[in-house]
């Protein structure tokens, strides 16, 4: 990755040239009279002047235009990472290193020393938190961009920030800013969620998806395969949206995943051979997650049970796509299949000092999913009768737009290395999860009583309070 200062560079002179480009063939016009080469230069040179001076104040302006790594976000400054601080000029340092490696630190014997990518997220800043609360040390990272309310990302770095988790405010792609974390702390191992999430969404924005989920990933394991000694195992979100058009069901790890329905599936299984590449050459120990529609308090306010939730509340109308169904899986058991990645990994073989490997390492593939296929019309009156609010519906046939009709994850290699088994139904989850989504935006909504009791109690994060509500109609589509 070329530094801030070449990056701008090259921005500038792109857009230098474009100006000089447009200038000279005005300039080539017969009506240019020989007199008036004088003032063009002096415009030429004004024009760069100005351009100069642009590119100096506005480089986000002009990074959003040129550069792919930083196309899904709105830039930011990436040496102004320490959130909690945010004076501090640059990273790297000592003050920097010292508050990395405090949050780096297990603080339990044999502990794990996790760096979380994506920690703002919703699987990431439930993730670090139980690894937190076992003892192990976690340093997250997330770019905090705004494919969705990104105050809700800042309310989960509060919390985590509270447990004694650096989040810091930072980008995959900056190859500099990993080398620095890896310099600074011997991670054991990378939990990488960071992603551009959402399977439609894929169709607006198409760059941004390999913006995060390509270039982004080859940019982590870069940094673990070459600035990492000892190498760190890596486990990685993947998604149940590679199975794409395959129609045995359930879906297992064996079946083809070559036939993806949208560009953000075909970004996971790009991210899928990738991890091969790096597991055959360097020796990364590496595991991919095949996430099937994680949801639950703290969850994203993109996807379909948390944005019905506020359109019932809020009286407006939902969009039904015929026959949907899906094998809705509830967040802690998700969390509880990473922790369980990750304590099985096994270890990287690669050197970064000498580049070799001293032999084959672990490279997996896991369904994490609930096994039990909904409704998406049973999932809509879940919320209706825990919000005593009918919906206004609209259905209509799933249009193409990169949606699959169903999904339903076969779990048992997961089952059988790690003990992965699911126990949350639907019902217990979305009753969590309302409860969540009614405290956090201070509704004045009584939740419906269980028929019969649900066995499990709320996620750690779930039960948090937040002071000041966000309004509903602020979080992103
Ligand atoms: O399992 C996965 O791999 C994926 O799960 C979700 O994707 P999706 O299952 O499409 O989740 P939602 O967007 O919440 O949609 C859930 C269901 O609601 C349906 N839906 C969605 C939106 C809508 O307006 N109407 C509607 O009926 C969809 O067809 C789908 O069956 C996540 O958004 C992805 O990031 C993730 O990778």
């Amino acid at each position: 990755m070329p530094s801030d200062a070449a990056a701008k560079g090259v921005k500038l002179e792109r857009y230098a040239s474009g100006s000089a480009l447009l200038l000279r063939r005005v300039a080539s016009g017969k009506f240019v009279s020989a007199s008036s080469h004088l003032l063009f230069r002096a415009t030429v040179l004004a024009t760069l002047a100005l351009v100069f001076l642009f590119a100096l104040h506005y480089p986000s302006l002009l990074s959003r235009s040129f550069s792919l790594a930083s196309s899904s976000v709105p830039s930011r400054s990436h040496r102004s990472l320490l959130a909690s601080s945010s004076a501090a000029p640059t990273y790297g340092g000592e003050r920097w290193q010292k508050e990395i490696r405090r949050s780096a630190k297990p603080r339990r014997d044999g502990g794990l020393s996790v760096l979380v990518t994506g920690a703002g997220g919703f699987v990431g800043a439930h993730c670090s938190l139980a690894l937190k609360a076992r003892g192990d040390g976690v340093v997250g990272l997330d770019n905090f961009n705004s494919y969705y309310d990104p105050a809700l990302k800042r309310g989960r770095q509060a919390l985590l920030a509270d447990r004694g988790v650096v989040v810091l405010d930072a980008d995959i792609n900056d190859a500099l800013l990993l080398e620095r974390l890896f310099e600074a702390v011997p991670f054991t191992h990378v939990l990488h969620l960071a992603a551009q999430a959402g399977v439609r969404y894929a169709m607006e924005a198409p760059q941004t998806y390999v913006a995060s989920n390509v270039a982004g990933l080859v940019s982590v394991f870069e940094a673990a395969a070459k600035h990492a000694d000892p190498q760190p195992a890596i486990v990685w979100a993947s998604s149940s949206s590679v199975y794409g058009l395959n129609t045995d069901a359930p879906f297992s790890e064996d079946h083809r995943t070559d036939r993806p329905a949208s560009l953000y599936a075909a970004t996971k299984k790009a991210g899928e051979a990738i991890a091969h590449a790096y597991n055959h050459i360097y020796g990364l120990s590496i595991t991919g997650l095949r996430f099937f529609t994680v949801y639950g308090p703290w969850g994203r306010p993109d996807m379909a049970y948390f944005s019905f939730a506020r359109s019932i509340v809020a009286g407006e109308p939902i969009t039904l796509y015929a026959d949907a169904r899906r094998d809705f899986t509830y967040i802690d058991d998700v969390v509880k299949g990473c922790v369980g990645a990750l304590d099985t990994a096994g270890r990287s073989t690669g050197s970064a000092r000498s580049g070799k490997k001293s032999g084959p390492a672990p490279l997996r593939v896991y369904n994490l999913g609930n096994t039990s296929p909904v409704a998406v019309t049973r999932m809509v009156a879940i919320l209706e009768k825990l919000l005593g609010k009918k919906a206004n519906k609209r259905v209509i046939a799933m249009p193409s737009n990169g949606d699959v009709p169903f999904t339903h994850a076969n779990v048992s290699h997961a089952a059988h290395d790690f003990g992965y088994r699911p126990t949350t139904s639907l019902d217990a989850g979305l009753r969590h999860f309302v409860d969540w989504f009614v405290h956090y935006y201070n509704l004045d909504i009584k939740i419906a009583k269980p028929a019969t009791s649900t066995s499990k109690k709320p996620a750690a994060a779930s039960t948090k309070k937040k002071g000041s509500a966000t309004s509903s109609s602020a979080a992103s589509s």
